[in-house]
Formats: C-alpha cells, structure tokens, sequence
C-alpha cells in the first residue's frame, strides 16, 4: 500500500514538474510579471502589517500642517483615527507618537536604553559650544550623560534629604514673593513675580547667590534662559531643509553671545567657590560638584566646559515649570473659590498660624496634594517628553520602528485621555482621593516622564511645588479679577496660563 502511494505520489509530482517547465518555457513574460506583482503584495502587506500607521503627508514637508499652536490638541484627535501609537514625517524624518499608558511604558521601561537618544539637530547644536553632547537633556545616553545624571541625582539626594536647610532656602523666597504680591494695590498678574522669585531659590541651590528680583541683572537673566528654552522647545523648522533656510544667523549669534556671557558670570562664581570650598561644609550644587569631582575617577571625562554647560542647564531647568504651575495653581484656585477654601481649612488645621508649613506636614495634607497633582495633570506644563529618539531597532505595541526614529511621548493626551479619567477637562482633585479620603496616584498620572531619561529633578520640583502652594495659601487668598475666570492655555516650549490678574488678600 505504502509503495503504490509513493509510486503515486511520485507521478503526480513529476507531471506537475513537467507542466511547469512548459509554463516557465512558454511564457517567461508573465511569470516575471507575476512575481513582480506577488512580491510587491507581499511587500506591502508586511510593510502595512508592521508600520505605524499615519495620515498621507506631501512630499518634502511630510505633515507640516498638524504642527501649528496648540498641536497637542491637534495630535491628540489623531489618535482617534489612527490609534495609540502613528506614524508622522517632517522633510524626511520619521516620528512616532505615543499615546497609551501601555506603549508609553513599554518604549520606556520595558525596552532600557533603545529609547533614550536624543534628536541631533542644529538647534540643539548651537546651544552648546562643542555642540549638543556638552548638555545634559539635548545628550543621547552616554557615559559622560550617565556621570552627570549620577551627579545630580546625588546632589539632590544631599539636598532634599537635609529638610531644614532646603525649607529655611524656599520659605525665605515665598515670604518674599508674598511681600511683592501684597505691595501692589491692584490685582496683579502673578506670573513674573513667581518667576523671578523661582529663579532665585534656584540660584541659592546651585550657586548660593540669591539675585534683587527688581535689578535688571534678574531680567537680563531670565532672557537668556527663557530664549535658550525656546530654542530647545519642538519646532518643525529643524526637521525640514525648506525652512531652516529662514532660520537667521543673527538669531544663532545672538544666542551664542547670552550664553558666554552667563557662562563668564557663573564662571566668576566658581572660581569664588573654589578659593574658600570646604569638603565638611557644602553649601551648594557648586561645592557638590567640586566634591564630586574630587572623589570621583571622572576627573578626565568632565572638563570645564561641561561643568559650566551642567550648572547652566540645571538653573535653567529649576525654575521655569515650577513658576509656571505655582501660576496654574494660582489661577485654578482664583477660579475655584470653593476648593480654595477647602485647601485653607486644611492647612489650618494641621498647620499652627505661627510657623510657615514644613515637609513633615506633607503626609496630613491629602486634600491640599490632591489639588498640586490635579494643577499638574490639567495643566501638563511638558505636553510632550523632550523628544526621544531610537537608538536600536524595535517593536512597539507589534508596530516595528527604525533606528533614527524620533517619538513623541504625548503626556498631554495620556492626563486627558477618557479611557483613563472621568471627565478630563474638568479640575477635580478628589480624583486622587480614595474613599478613605487618603491619595491614590494612578500609573497613567507622568508629568516627569519615565524610565532613564525621567526629570533629574522631580524630588527638588515635588518640594518646591508643595512648600510654595501651602505658604501661599496658609497666609493669602486670590480672587479672579473677573468672575468667573477662564484659564485658557498658551504653549510655546511649555502651556502656561494666558495673562490673567487677581487680587490678593491677606487672610
Ligand atoms: C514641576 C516641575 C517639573 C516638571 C513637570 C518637569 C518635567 C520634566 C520632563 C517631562 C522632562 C523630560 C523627560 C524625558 O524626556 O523623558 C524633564 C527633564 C529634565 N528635568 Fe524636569 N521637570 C520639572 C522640574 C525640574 C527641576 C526643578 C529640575 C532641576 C533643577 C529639572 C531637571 C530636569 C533635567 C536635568 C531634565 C533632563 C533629563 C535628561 O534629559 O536626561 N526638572 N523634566
């Protein structure tokens, strides 16, 4: 039986070699054309099947037309059509945004390193004299950005450690803010005064130096931070040849002369460190990084020019989303009377009137917290996380994405997105709150981002953020101009409040 199916199958086999070859023999044409054709089907349904998938972009300037104003709006509907993770271009480079809790995880927690490049473009480049690898968020993730991540996150971890002296430096500031709030007879934009005031408990942790907020040193400060920011917020004109034609050299120049300028004054500041540095009595980031270096075996891989670039980016970093959302938490309390009241109760009554509020009050305060994380979700200052780019070949979510890719994290839509929270776009804090009234933070809440290239300094921001709002509200009220008040957003490197003004009352 097993013979005959082996003769069998044999001769039906061999009739339908024969056949074949006769096929092959008389028409070459059209099995050419076949195989064309069946290898391109192939082709693109591989491509179709693992590709992000996006909307059709123009040749040349790919999907220009959905970054203008506000396009964390725009990008965020986008998801509706083509889901969590899609696909856009700009000139000839690929970008990916990410939009779920589950993808955003998975890029950068689940997946280590191949995440953590950043974009080299001419903007980045510019800012650094030795160009962009001298700073540490435009670095990819090298050795000499892993040196000074660990020396940050240990200075921090000196600093907020030491609770007195990091409160004596903060309160000091916020009293002194408060004093400039309560000057003015009329209602006041708060922002600037915050800003300024932002700047100098910054300047105190780096440098010890505190500035006069009313002294053109102060103003002049906060221009070149404020168009060194600029300059690294996202813009399309990096991306595609056309435009950065526009791009003019005065601007480059005149970005290049600020920051020489800052990094002379800082370097005055140093050089004063190092002639009465004290390795038993630090006293600043400054001495931190002396000591730092001192210790380490890193001597060779930080020259001066990144120390300068490193003391640079971190004043710059300290205090700008800090002053911002004190302004944002200003605001919603303005135009919620009734939370704003709620807070106040509860700082009365854990916080004696007598003393300003301390770190140690943080665990009996639920409410005032709830209402700090619910200003950081509503407001999501970083809309984005500061591009990444993809150093290794990888999937995401079954989707395959290059090497050289740049990802848009999209926080803004993973803290308004209705799969993750009831009615997003309304200021809720009780949203933290479990039934026993204790905090819950869920996953899905990011505003420092995640994994390696998470916020260095998110401790040093918690605090700040905490001591500034309960000081602020233990002592004043604000009331909206107009009633009521409407907080419409305005992004340029960061969504801030467009210009409002409220009186202040002393309680
Ligand atoms: C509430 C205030 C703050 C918010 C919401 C915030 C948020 C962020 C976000 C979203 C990133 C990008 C993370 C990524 O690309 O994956 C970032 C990066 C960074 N932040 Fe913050 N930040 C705040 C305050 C601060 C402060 C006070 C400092 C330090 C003085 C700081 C230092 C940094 C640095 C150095 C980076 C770059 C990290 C890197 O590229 O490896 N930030 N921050």
């Amino acid at each position: 039986m097993e013979c005959l199916m082996n003769i069998l199958h044999f001769s039906i086999f061999e009739d339908l070699m024969t056949c074949t070859k006769i096929f092959l023999w008389k028409y070459p044409r059209a099995i050419a054309l076949i195989t064309i054709i069946a290898s391109i089907g192939v082709l693109l349904k591989t491509r179709s099947r693992k590709q992000p998938p996006g909307p059709w972009g123009w040749p040349f300037i790919g999907h220009l037309k959905y970054f203008k104003d506000k396009y964390y709006i725009g990008l965020f509907r986008l998801k509706d059509r083509y889901g969590d993770v899609y696909k856009l271009r700009l000139g000839s480079q690929e970008f990916i945004v990410v939009c779920s809790l589950e993808s955003i995880l998975e890029a950068l927690v689940g997946s280590g390193k191949a995440y953590c490049g950043r974009p080299d473009i001419l903007s980045y480049n510019i800012l650094y004299k030795g160009g962009r690898q001298r700073g540490v968020d435009t670095a990819d993730f090298h050795e000499m950005l892993k040196i000074k991540r660990s020396f940050i996150d240990a200075s921090f971890d000196a600093y907020c450690s030491n609770i007195e002296t990091i409160e004596d430096k903060i309160t000091i500031e916020v009293l002194e803010v408060m004093d400039c709030f309560l000057e003015k007879s009329e209602p006041i934009d708060p922002f600037f005064m915050l800003e300024a005031s932002c700047l100098n408990i910054t300047m105190m942790l780096v440098f010890g130096e505190r500035l006069d907020p009313r002294k053109k040193i102060t103003s002049d400060l906060l221009t070149i931070f404020h168009e060194r920011s600029l300059l690294k917020a996202f813009t399309p004109d990096d991306y595609i040849p056309l435009l950065k034609a526009f791009k003019t050299d005065d601007h480059v120049d005149y970005i290049k002369a600020i920051t020489s300028r800052q990094i002379e004054n800082q370097s005055k500041l140093i050089n004063l460190h190092k002639d009465t540095y004290d390795p038993s009595k630090l006293r600043d980031m400054v001495d931190h990084l002396l000591l730092f270096i001192e210790c380490g075996q890193d001597l060779s891989l930080l020259n001066k020019d990144d120390m300068d670039y490193l003391l640079l980016d971190l004043v710059n970093y300290g205090y700008e989303a800090i002053s911002v959302l004190v302004t944002w938490l200003i605001g919603y309390m303005a135009a919620n009377p009734n939370i704003q009241v709620k807070v106040q109760e509860e700082i009365d009554s854990v916080v004696e009137r007598d003393r300003p509020p301390s770190l140690r009050d943080h665990p009996f305060l639920p409410y005032t917290t709830a209402v700090i994380l619910e200003t950081q979700r509503m407001a999501s200052v970083f809309p984005f996380l500061i591009p990444h780019v993809v150093t290794e070949n990888r999937i995401l979510q079954g989707y395959s994405i290059k090497t050289g890719t740049t990802v848009l994290f999209h926080i803004w839509s993973l803290h308004h997105d209705t799969r993750y929270w009831k009615n997003p776009m309304k200021f809720n804090p009780n949203r933290f709150l479990n039934e026993d009234k204790d905090l819950e933070i869920p996953d899905y809440y990011m505003p420092y981002g995640a994994g390696l290239r998470q916020c260095a300094g998110e401790s040093l921001a918690e605090i700040e953020l905490f001591l500034f709002f309960t000081t602020i509200m233990q002592q004043l009220t604000f009331t909206a101009e107009q009633s009521p008040l409407i907080l419409e957003p305005e992004f340029d490197f960061l969504i801030r409040p467009k210009p409002f003004r409220v009186s202040v009352t002393e309680r």
